[in-house]
């Protein structure tokens, strides 16, 4: 926890929590290099939204994050735990504290929606049947979907509805922090603001962290508290939207400040 009065000034120093902590992060996949000693800071109850070009290793960072992917440097601290040399039963407890909702959603095709909320609920939760099931109903019913969604295969719903599903499962075990891996990407602009809300709401409700990769300038300019911008191997540039116009980079230029970041700066403004 940060927060420590600084002996020198006197003064509070920065009294914000980071739950998570990436320093000098090495990436490589054969010769390609994608991060080259990248460093983040991810804070207590934000809504941190990554972007940058394709290619830049967003999800490639998510899924390393998350232990996906092993990195060939670095250290992540995820909620205090070294989550890449940490112990592993204390890896293990502390990915109980994090949901992740991946693009596709990446549920289980063969479970219905509400056997795959019930899945890590299954795996890690001493609790009855009876019970579990009310909680994966509730999960479902947070998410906005209707009941009769959980009896539902994933291939029977529409792509919004199984986003909506896979968040339902990111949040079975009563997450800290949620992995969202582009969340809005296929829906049209309806659903996609319709999903923003949700996020925020829920953001706002159950007081979670969100680490959310996305393109969607909508989401950046309606949920988001910061953006981290991935550029050359690392984050180029992080702070609130607000800031992004002013750094002098073609490609943040290019994306903040062109036609489609202005009409969601307008669509923001509008509401
Ligand atoms: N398992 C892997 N093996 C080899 N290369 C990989 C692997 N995973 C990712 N890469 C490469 O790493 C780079 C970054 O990939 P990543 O998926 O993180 O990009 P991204 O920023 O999320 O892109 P996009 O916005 O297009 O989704 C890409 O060049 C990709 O081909």
């Amino acid at each position: 926890m940060d927060g420590a009065a600084n002996p020198a000034t006197g003064q509070e120093a920065d009294a914000r929590e980071a739950v998570i902590r990436v320093r000098g992060l090495v990436n490589r996949f054969g010769s390609q290099v994608v991060h080259e000693n990248l460093d983040l800071d991810v804070w207590r109850g934000e809504v941190l939204g990554i972007v940058g070009g394709s290619g830049t290793g967003k999800s490639v960072l998510l899924r390393t994050i998350v232990g996906l992917n092993k990195p060939a440097a670095g250290s992540i601290e995820v909620l205090g735990v070294d989550v890449l040399n940490g112990r592993e039963e204390e890896r293990r407890s502390v990915e109980k504290r994090w949901g992740v909702a991946f693009q596709d959603g990446a549920l289980f095709s063969s479970l219905t929606v509400l056997q795959n909320v019930l899945a890590p609920m299954r795996e890690q939760l001493k609790i009855s049947p009876t019970l579990m099931k009310s909680l994966g109903e509730l999960k479902i019913s947070l998410v906005g979907l209707p009941a009769y969604a959980g009896s539902k295969f994933p291939s029977e719903l529409s792509g919004g509805m199984r986003k909506r599903a896979a968040l339902a499962r990111a949040l079975a075990l009563d997450p800290e922090i949620v992995f969202l891996d582009e969340p809005t990407a296929g829906l049209d602009p309806i659903g996609a603001a319709a999903y923003d809300d949700l996020i925020g709401e829920l953001q706002h409700a159950l007081g979670l962290t969100v680490f959310m990769v996305t393109h969607d300038l909508d989401s950046l300019y309606a949920i988001c508290d910061r953006i981290a911008v991935l550029a050359e191997k690392k984050v180029l540039v992080e702070g609130p939207i607000e800031d992004m116009t002013s750094v002098d980079h073609p490609w943040v230029q290019e994306y903040f400040t062109g036609p489609r970041a202005r009409a969601a700066q307008d669509k923001k403004k509008g509401e």
